[in-house]
Formats: C-alpha cells, structure tokens, sequence
C-alpha cells in the first residue's frame, strides 16, 4: 500500500502550556513496496510521524491517506481496525504483552490482522530473528534485544500491507541488527509490502536506496518558534 501524508500539522502542548509544532509536513509519501529509511535527531518527531501514519496519533490537520484509503476521515473504531488488519508496526518500545509468552504474542498479532493466526509461520519467524528456543518465554524473561525480535516478528507474522518500525534493530549486537534488517527487507519486498523504518544508525540507513532526513520535508524543525493555535490551519 503506498503512504501519503498530505499537509499535515501536529502540535503538542508543553509542560509550560504552549503548544509547540512537531510535525509541518507539506508533503511526504511512500509508493506501494517502497522502502524508506528515515533519520533524524533524536525528539524531531520520528515517532509522531509514525504514530500519525498508522493512525495512532490524530494530527490536529491534515491527510493520511493509505492504499488509496484516507484514514484521517475514518471513526477511530474503523481506522484501529484497518490498522490491526494492514499495518505492521514494530514500536520503539516493542509494546509486547507481558502475560504472554514470546510465541502468544506474534499469534495474538496475527489474530488481529485478517490473516488466521497460523502457528507455523510464527514459529518460523521467531526461528528467523534467532529465537526458536525461546518461544515460550515471557517478555520479562527475555533480554530488550530478544523482546525487540519479538516485535518484529510480530510484526511481520500478520503480513501487512505497510510496514512501519520505529528503529527496529536498536538493541541487537550487530549480527542480529543484519539479520533482522534483511528479514524485514526481503520479506518487503517478496510481499511487495511498503517499509518505512526509523534508525539512528548509518550502517542501516546506507542499505536502503532512499533515505529521507525528516528536517529536510519537516517544515517545524525550523518554525517551532513560531505562534501556532492547536487544531488551526
Ligand atoms: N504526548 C506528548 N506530549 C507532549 N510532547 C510530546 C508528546 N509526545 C512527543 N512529544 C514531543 O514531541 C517531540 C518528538 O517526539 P518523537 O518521539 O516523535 O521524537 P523522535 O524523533 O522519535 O525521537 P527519538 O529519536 O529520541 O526516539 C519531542 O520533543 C517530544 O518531547
């Protein structure tokens, strides 16, 4: 599915009271099966990008427009559900549900999507990131780095349309960060599924064709001074 961000403005409030402009995008969008990498410094709003293209965070103006779909014109029941059935999301913060085991947790993620949960190709996964002998471990019982792969077989485990990862491979040693980096493009681009990625990292971000630093299209790392009304164009 491709991505359009289309005029988008998203402001939050400070503990002062003001609001302060993180996202001003004028324009910004992925083709179908493109892979992006996106880097920027840390709190230029990366995340919020993310969260606004996934339909998490509302932006206060503005379009998302996915697959040809405007999600910012959907009731937030009806926009979680196209996003639990299309989008993958590998969270900077991995979001794992600590009840479950590491193997509960990509099935859980399957049996929101449209596909049914199908407990091969989620034990095929969790082998792929390295972690066939830890299926049955709890989050708290798994390393960051081992909770990361979590997520990101999750996220790949309900075959999404649009993959989203907020620096999906900050906390694996470098034998891992490769590969999962090459699971993820690779499975991208078998399944001709979109990839925006997030990374800090220029080893990562030197391997993809397209690389885009978020201040050169965010027009609000250079206008955060700049009076704004939450919710006004
Ligand atoms: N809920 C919120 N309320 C107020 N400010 C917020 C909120 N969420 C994020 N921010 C602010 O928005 C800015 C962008 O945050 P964001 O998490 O998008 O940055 P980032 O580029 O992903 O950073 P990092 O690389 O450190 O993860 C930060 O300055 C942060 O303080």
């Amino acid at each position: 599915m491709s991505l359009i961000l289309n005029q988008i403005r998203k402001a939050y409030v400070t503990p002062t009271g003001a609001a302060q402009v993180i996202l001003d995008i004028p324009a910004f969008s992925l083709d179908q099966g493109e892979q992006v990498a996106l880097v920027g410094t840390s709190g230029s709003g990366k995340t919020t990008l993310l969260n606004v293209a996934a339909g998490i965070t509302t932006p206060d103006s503005g379009t998302v427009t996915v697959g040809g779909v405007e999600i910012t014109r959907m009731l937030e029941p009806v926009r979680d559900r196209f996003r639990s059935e299309r989008i993958g999301y590998v969270f900077q913060t991995f979001n794992l549900l600590g009840a479950f085991t590491a193997l509960e947790n990509v099935l859980l993620g399957m049996s929101f999507s449209s596909q049914p949960a199908n407990r091969h190709l989620a034990i095929e996964l969790l082998g792929r990131v390295g972690l066939g002998d830890r299926l049955h471990y709890r989050p708290s019982q798994l390393s960051v780095g081992q909770q990361q792969r979590v997520s990101v077989a999750r996220a790949l485990a309900k075959t999404p349309r649009l993959l989203l990862a907020d620096e999906p491979t900050a906390n694996v040693d470098g034998p891992n960060q490769q590969a999962i980096l090459e699971l993820m493009q690779t499975t991208c681009r078998e399944n001709n599924v979109t990839l925006l990625l997030v990374t800090h990292t220029s080893e990562v971000a030197s391997q993809f064709s397209r690389v885009e630093r978020l201040a050169s299209f965010n027009q609000a790392a250079t206008s955060t001074s700049t009076p704004y009304s939450m919710g006004v164009n």
